[in-house]
């Protein structure tokens, strides 16, 4: 696992854009995993505005992204397919019909479970994901991954933790239904990706960030099961990095990353 600290969350987006440009401009078809939440705006407006400048084109990009809540309709301001719509997917160059997000429209079981099966042969039959983006929950979930989620799981359909739904609900207005459950990509699914970049910023992520980093691997933290992939950055700005007790040392190690990359060790 590379931990990488910034300054702040600017700094964070910043980094991450050039990780989906090298990514995108390095083979045209590439496989994205996006994922929803507040900290990876900055990074979609980043790309937005490197797409609209004409320094970066999704044309033959294909993205799947990582969940969807289930009991709200696609056209809801609040499920995760208007959100990519609103955030991404209406202000670049992107094929709409190379866009995947969990068809969740569904209160049948059956029916969501089939969709959920559909999801993993779509991503299988593109070829697997390149690069997947991630943020991190207060309690250390992925996706909608919570804890005590198998680390083999698939995209399957999931019951969101209380502490979740109560960090989501600001965003439901008071009164209305808020869902309760959504389709998720599994935990296995995740960490087929071949390379897996997670976001986090604040002060609010900052034990979630130790426990992902410097806790023992255990599903009560689905993200500590980064530190098994053969590539996975962490890119943290200040004050989610605040409670690491190695953040001397990863510092330390990006900048001897840097003097070795630019010829510059001795
Ligand atoms: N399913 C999403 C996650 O993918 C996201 O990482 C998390 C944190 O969101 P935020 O970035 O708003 O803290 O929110 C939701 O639960």
């Amino acid at each position: 696992m590379q931990v990488i600290i910034l300054p702040t969350p600017n700094d964070v987006a910043q980094y991450a854009a050039n990780s989906v440009v090298d990514v995108v401009t390095e083979n045209t078809n590439s496989i994205l995993g996006l994922a929803t939440g507040s900290t990876p705006i900055a990074l979609y407006d980043e790309l937005v505005s490197r797409c609209r400048a004409g320094l970066l084109s999704f044309k033959n990009t294909k993205t799947f992204n990582l969940d969807e809540y289930i009991g709200i309709s696609e056209c809801h301001e609040q499920s995760y397919r208007a959100f990519m719509n609103r955030h991404l997917f209406n202000l670049v160059d992107i094929n709409s019909a190379n866009t995947y997000v969990p068809l969740a429209d569904s209160l049948d079981p059956e029916v969501l479970a089939r969709n959920a099966k559909a999801y993993e042969s779509e991503i299988e039959r593109s070829g697997g994901i390149d690069l997947q983006i991630l943020g991190i929950g207060v309690n250390g979930h992925i996706g909608f991954n919570e804890p005590t989620s198998s680390f083999a799981s698939r995209t399957r359909i999931k019951t969101l933790s209380k502490s979740t739904v109560e960090a989501n609900k600001r965003f439901f207005t008071k009164g209305e239904f808020q869902p309760h459950l959504a389709i998720t990509m599994g935990i296995g699914t995740i960490l087929e990706s071949r390379a897996i970049l997670l976001m986090a910023t604040g002060k609010g992520k900052a034990q979630a960030v130790k426990d992902m980093i410097e806790g023992p691997l255990t599903s009560m933290c689905p993200a500590s099961v980064l530190q098994q992939h053969k590539k996975s950055i962490v890119i943290l700005d200040e004050e989610a990095a605040s409670l690491l007790s190695l953040k001397e040392y990863y510092l330390w190690c990006e900048e001897k990353r840097q003097q070795l990359h630019e010829g510059n060790l001795l």
